[in-house]
C-alpha cells in the first residue's frame, strides 16, 4: 500500500515538516483520518487506507456515504455534525464495514479541529477495533446466564426473562403461561445408578424440553431436577397441549445404565396468569400445580387453580 504522504493537509503543518507528521501517522497501527467542515475526507494514515481498501488519493474528497453503507454512514455523519457543532471530543461505539463486507465493532475517538481563529474547521478521528473484545463480552454474558450442566438458562436468567415478559403481557392485557417441570423420583435415580447417570438424565431432559419448544418459548433450570418453561404467546388450552407434549416426549427418553435402560418421567404444573397477578404468584401457583401432580401419582400435568392459596410455598423473589 502506498504511503499517504502529501495527503495530509496543510492544516497539520504545525511547524513540523508535513512528511514527518505523515510518517509518524503511517507508523501507527490505528486508523487515523481527518475531515473538513463539510465532512469530506482530507487526510488519513496508511492503516485507514488499508481498512477501507482505497488508495489515499481515492479517499480525498470522499464523504462517509461514498465509503460506507448508508446505515453506517448516517451514524458517522450525525456524530460528526454533533461534534463540529459542540467542539471538544467525542467517543462512541459503532461498526465499520470492510470492502469484503466484514463488519468490525469499533470505538471512534474524534476531536474537533480549530483554525487559527478558533473556528471549528474539521475533525480528526481514530478507530480502535474492539471486535474481539465485543465477542468475548457476549460470550461471557451468555455464560453468566447459562446453567453449567445442561446449558439451559440458569435460575437467575429464566426468572429475569419471566419478569420482563410478564410485564409486557400484563401491559397488553394478555395472560402468560408457565410450566414447572420436575423429574420424578430423581433421588432414587441418583441412589440406584449414581450421580453421573443422574446428571446424564438431567442433560437429556433439558435437551428434550429445549427441542420440543418453539422459538419464542424459554426454558431454564431453576433447581436440581426442576425446570421452568415460560411460554411465549400461548393461551391456556395451547399451553395444556405443550405441557402434555413435553411430558410425553420425556417419557420416550431412554438412559442406558449398567443396570439396564432407565425410563424417565416428569410431573408438570401449569398456570396461566390472571389479570393484575404478580409474576411470583403465577409461579407459586404453577408450583402448587406441580405438587398436586406429584401427590396424585406423578407423570402428569396439573393445571393450577385460579384462586391459588396466595400463601406461596416459596418466596420466588428472594430464593
Ligand atoms: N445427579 C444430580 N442430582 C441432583 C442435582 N441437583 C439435585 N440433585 C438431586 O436431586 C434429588 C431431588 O430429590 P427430591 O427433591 O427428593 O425429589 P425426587 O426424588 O425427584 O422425588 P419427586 O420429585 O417427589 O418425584 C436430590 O437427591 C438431589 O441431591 C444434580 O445437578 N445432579
Amino acid at each position: 500500500m502506498a504511503r499517504c504522504a502529501a495527503v495530509w493537509p496543510a492544516l497539520f503543518d504545525i511547524r513540523l515538516p508535513s512528511t514527518l507528521v505523515q510518517s509518524v501517522l503511517d507508523a501507527l497501527p490505528t486508523p487515523v483520518f481527518f475531515k473538513d467542515r463539510a465532512g469530506r475526507y482530507r487526510g488519513c494514515n496508511r492503516a485507514f487506507t488499508e481498512l477501507m481498501g482505497k488508495r489515499p488519493d481515492e479517499l480525498l474528497g470522499m464523504s462517509v456515504f461514498d465509503l460506507s453503507p448508508p446505515e453506517l454512514a448516517r451514524v458517522y455523519q450525525e456524530a460528526d455534525e454533533a461534534l463540529m457543532l459542540a467542539g471538544g471530543e467525542q467517543r462512541y461505539e459503532a461498526e465499520v464495514q470492510r470492502p469484503n463486507g466484514e463488519r468490525l465493532h469499533v470505538l471512534f475517538y474524534k476531536a474537533a479541529v480549530r483554525d487559527e481563529h478558533g473556528v471549528v474547521c474539521g475533525l480528526v478521528g481514530t478507530i480502535l477495533d474492539i471486535t474481539e473484545r465485543k465477542a468475548l463480552e457476549h460470550r461471557l454474558a451468555d455464560l453468566a446466564d447459562r446453567d453449567a450442566l445442561t446449558g439451559l438458562l440458569n435460575r437467575r436468567a429464566i426468572l429475569a426473562h419471566l419478569e420482563g415478559l410478564h410485564a409486557d403481557r400484563r401491559q397488553a392485557r394478555q395472560p402468560l403461561c408457565l410450566l414447572m417441570v420436575d423429574v420424578d423420583h430423581f433421588k432414587s435415580i441418583n441412589d440406584r445408578f449414581g450421580h453421573a447417570i443422574g446428571d446424564e438424565a438431567l442433560v437429556r431432559v433439558a435437551g428434550c424440553l429445549r427441542s420440543n419448544l418453539r422459538d419464542g418459548d424459554r426454558v431454564g433450570r431453576i433447581g436440581g431436577e426442576e425446570f421452568l418453561v415460560v411460554l411465549g404467546s400461548t393461551d391456556l388450552d395451547d399451553a395444556r397441549g405443550v405441557a402434555e407434549r413435553l411430558r410425553q416426549a420425556v417419557s420416550q427418553i431412554m438412559v442406558e445404565t449398567l443396570g439396564g435402560m432407565l425410563q424417565l418421567t416428569v410431573s408438570v404444573g401449569l398456570a396461566s396468569s390472571l389479570p393484575d397477578e404478580d409474576w411470583a404468584h403465577v409461579l407459586g401457583r404453577a408450583d402448587e400445580g406441580l405438587y398436586a401432580a406429584k401427590r396424585t401419582g406423578r407423570d402428569r400435568v396439573v393445571v393450577a387453580q385460579n384462586e391459588g392459596r396466595h400463601l406461596l410455598s416459596k418466596d420466588w423473589r428472594r430464593s
